[in-house]
């Protein structure tokens, strides 16, 4: 089976940050329901963390980050779990059926969707998972029946152990995987910024080759670094392009997919 390119813009793989999805306007939903009917195929990535520190809050327990990532233990995995592939997961489900669009909402551990093993530096963050494969008969089968899969980013082994896994990094990993051309990576600010003569502006375009040098000067900082490098990561084979864009920019999915220059586009070179 494979998963073909449409006029509608083809596959796509849609990284959706935590600190955006509930200033999500139903508008983003319905853009993306108009994409699936006109035959485009997005696959869904979210994040959560911002409802992660919630809840543990809540329970009174402590977490940490290092690098932009979780310290992560057993108890804090079971917190991430319940929040990802519970309440989040099943949050953009609803808004996605709500507009009228077609969701099936899975998470890495589902069929083994998403398998990982810890990250090097566990020792520092826990149970953190980078991905060692993912299962891409899973998405495109899920596709083919027209739902758009919608992916909570835990990762499972061939032990079964469940790892937290930096949802920018899950998406670069299914983009990659499926053979996506693009991945779009929605977020709360409209690109990547830099300032120049005191004003804040929004680059256009990056290369690889550029981003190291934005972050060594600290132009890219804190949740923009697991994107830039999730990017890095995965723009080889067919992945030709990531574009970090604002989600409440009126019409952002179809704008980035007919090619309109909406905030910026990471490229190869
Ligand atoms: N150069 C930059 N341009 C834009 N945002 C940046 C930059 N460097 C760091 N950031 C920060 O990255 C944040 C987006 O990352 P994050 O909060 O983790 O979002 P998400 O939940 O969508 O993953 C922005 O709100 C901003 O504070
Ligand atoms: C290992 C790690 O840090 N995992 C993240 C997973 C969620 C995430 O990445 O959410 P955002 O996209 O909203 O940041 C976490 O626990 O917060």
């Amino acid at each position: 089976m494979t998963v073909e390119n449409h006029k509608g813009g083809g596959l796509f793989v849609m990284k959706c940050g935590g600190s955006t999805l509930a200033a999500l306007p139903d508008s983003f939903f319905d853009d993306l329901r108009e994409l699936q009917r006109s035959g485009a195929q997005p696959v869904i990535v979210h994040g959560g963390g911002p409802a992660i520190s919630g809840n543990l809050e809540k329970l009174g327990i402590e977490s940490s980050f290092v690098n932009g990532l979780r310290v992560t233990t057993e108890e804090v995995l079971d917190v991430v779990e319940m929040t990802l592939a519970g309440s989040i997961n099943k949050a953009i489900v609803r808004r996605i059926q709500g507009s009228g669009g077609q969701a099936l909402g899975l998470s890495g551990v589902d069929g083994r969707l998403i398998t990982a093993r810890l990250v090097a530096n566990s020792s520092e963050v826990g149970l953190v998972g980078e991905v060692t494969g993912v299962n891409a008969e899973i998405v495109r089968g899920v596709l083919a029946m027209g739902y758009i899969p919608v992916i909570a980013p835990i990762g499972v082994d061939a032990g079964g152990q469940r790892y937290n896994i930096n949802a920018d990094t899950a998406a670069g990993a299914v983009a990659s995987f499926t053979g996506s051309p693009q991945m779009i990576v929605v977020t709360d600010v409209p690109g990547i910024m830099r300032t120049l003569d005191g004003r804040k502006t929004v680059l256009p375009s990056v290369t690889v080759g550029q981003i190291e040098d934005l972050i060594e000067n600290g132009e890219i900082y804190g949740g923009m670094i697991p994107k830039v490098r999730a990017a890095i990561d995965c723009i080889q084979g067919n992945v030709s392009e990531v574009v970090i864009v604002d989600g409440k920019e009126p019409r952002v999915l179809s704008r980035v997919l007919q090619g309109e220059e909406l905030g910026t586009r990471i490229i190869r070179s």
